[in-house]
C-alpha cells in the first residue's frame, strides 16, 4: 500500500468573540492510495474543518499549529505540503478538483444555479484534463450515465434546480470526479437524502472508489455507514482522534468506550424497533474543553483521579489499531 495522504499533529484554532478556541487538537492519519479512511464522530467534533484544512477552506479566523503537517503525494509523485501553498496560486487551483475533490451533503454548495450542468462539468473536464470543448461534453455526458442518470445526452443541458435531491447528488459526484482527482473528500454526502437513494449513493460512491482506485475520506456521523464504505476508521471526538484502526476491526472490537457508545447507537436488523442508544450526554463545546481526557464527563467507565486530570496517551494492543484511553494503559488498570 503506498501513502498519498499524511496528516500529522493537525491543530486548528479560531479567533472568536469569546477568545481563541482549539476545535481540533492534534490530529494524525493517513490515506492510502485506492482505500478509504471513514472519519466518524459526533456534530461538532472536527470532522469537516480537519478536511478543510488540507484544501485552505478554512475561514481567514482559522489558524493552523506550528506542528501542523499536511503531505499530499501527487499523482506524479511529487510531495506537496499542503499548508504551505499560497491562497490564489497556481498550484492550489491544480490541487483543488485535479487532485483532491471535496463532495458536500448540499450539492448547490458546488453547483451554480446559473449554470447548465454540462457546462460546469466542461468547464472542469477543459481545466484538468486539457481536453476541448466537443469532446468534454461527450467526457460529461459519459460521466452522468457513470453516476447512473438516465437520459444523460439530454439532462446535460438541464440546470441544477431541475434535478431531484437523489439525482442532483450523482450530477455533483460526476462533477467532482470530471476533474479526476485522485483523493476524494466525503463530506456527509448522503446525509439529507432519503434512506434507499441514500444506500444508492453509497453503493455508487463505493464502487466508483474501486473502479477508478482514488483515495477517499468519508465523513460521517454514522458508524454504520463506515461498516458500509470505510477500510480504514479514524474515531474523533472532540477534536482528537480516540481510536483508529481497520473499520471491520474497531467495529468487531472497539475498544474506546465512545467508540462502544456510538455502535450502540446503531440499531441491528434484528432490533430495527428498539430505542436507538445514543451517547449519553452532549459533546462539550469547544471553548469549554474538559481537562484530561476529552470524553471523562460522558464516560461510564472512567477513572477518578486519573481520567479528569491527564490527557491519555495513544496505545496499541491490537496490531494496525490505537486507542487514547486510560483503561488500555498498565497505569491506567492499576489505578482502576
Ligand atoms: N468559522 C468558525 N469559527 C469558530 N469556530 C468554528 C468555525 N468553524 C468551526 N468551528 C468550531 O469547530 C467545531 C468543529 O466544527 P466541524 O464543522 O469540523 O464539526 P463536524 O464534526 O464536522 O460537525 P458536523 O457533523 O456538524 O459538520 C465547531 O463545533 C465549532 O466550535
Amino acid at each position: 500500500m503506498s501513502k498519498m495522504l499524511s496528516v500529522e499533529n493537525l491543530s486548528i484554532s479560531f479567533r472568536t468573540d469569546e477568545g481563541v478556541i482549539t476545535p481540533v487538537k492534534g490530529v494524525s492519519f493517513t490515506v492510502e492510495k485506492g482505500r478509504t479512511l471513514g472519519l466518524v464522530g459526533e456534530s461538532g467534533s472536527g470532522k469537516s474543518i480537519s478536511t478543510k484544512a488540507l484544501m485552505q477552506l478554512l475561514p481567514g479566523t482559522a489558524r493552523l499549529g506550528a506542528a501542523s503537517r499536511m503531505i499530499y503525494t501527487a499523482k506524479d509523485g511529487q510531495q506537496i505540503s499542503l499548508g504551505n501553498l499560497r491562497h490564489g496560486s497556481k498550484e492550489l487551483r491544480r490541487i483543488r478538483g485535479g487532485e483532491i475533490g471535496m463532495i458536500f451533503q448540499e450539492p448547490m454548495a458546488s453547483f451554480s444555479p446559473v449554470y447548465t450542468i454540462g457546462n460546469q462539468m466542461m468547464e472542469a473536464i477543459m481545466l484538468h484534463r486539457g481536453l476541448k470543448k466537443r469532446e468534454a461534453r461527450q467526457f460529461a455526458i459519459g460521466m452522468l450515465n457513470k453516476v447512473g442518470i438516465s437520459n444523460a445526452a439530454a439532462r446535460v443541458d438541464q440546470y441544477p434546480h431541475e434535478l431531484s435531491g437523489g439525482m442532483r447528488q450523482r450530477a455533483m459526484i460526476a462533477l467532482t470526479l470530471s476533474a479526476g482527482p485522485a483523493l476524494l473528500i466525503a463530506d456527509e454526502p448522503t446525509t439529507a437524502l432519503d434512506v434507499t437513494i441514500q444506500a444508492q449513493v453509497l453503493d455508487l460512491m463505493r464502487d466508483l472508489q474501486r473502479e477508478l482506485g482514488m483515495g477517499m475520506i468519508f465523513i460521517t456521523h454514522d458508524l454504520g455507514v463506515i461498516a458500509q464504505i470505510a477500510d480504514d476508521v479514524a474515531v474523533m471526538y472532540l477534536g482528537t482522534i480516540v481510536e483508529r484502526g481497520p473499520a471491520k476491526e474497531v467495529i468487531r472490537n472497539p475498544q474506546h468506550p465512545y467508540t462502544q457508545g456510538l455502535l450502540d447507537a446503531i440499531p441491528s436488523l434484528d432490533h430495527l424497533h428498539d430505542r436507538l442508544k445514543p451517547v449519553p450526554g452532549d459533546i462539550p463545546s469547544p471553548t469549554a474543553r474538559p481537562g484530561g481526557c476529552p470524553f471523562h464527563t460522558r464516560c461510564t467507565q472512567a477513572i477518578a483521579g486519573t481520567c479528569e486530570v491527564h490527557e491519555p496517551p495513544e496505545t496499541s494492543a491490537i496490531p494496525g489499531c490505537a486507542v487514547r484511553c486510560w483503561l488500555h494503559t498498565s497505569q491506567g488498570r492499576s489505578a482502576a
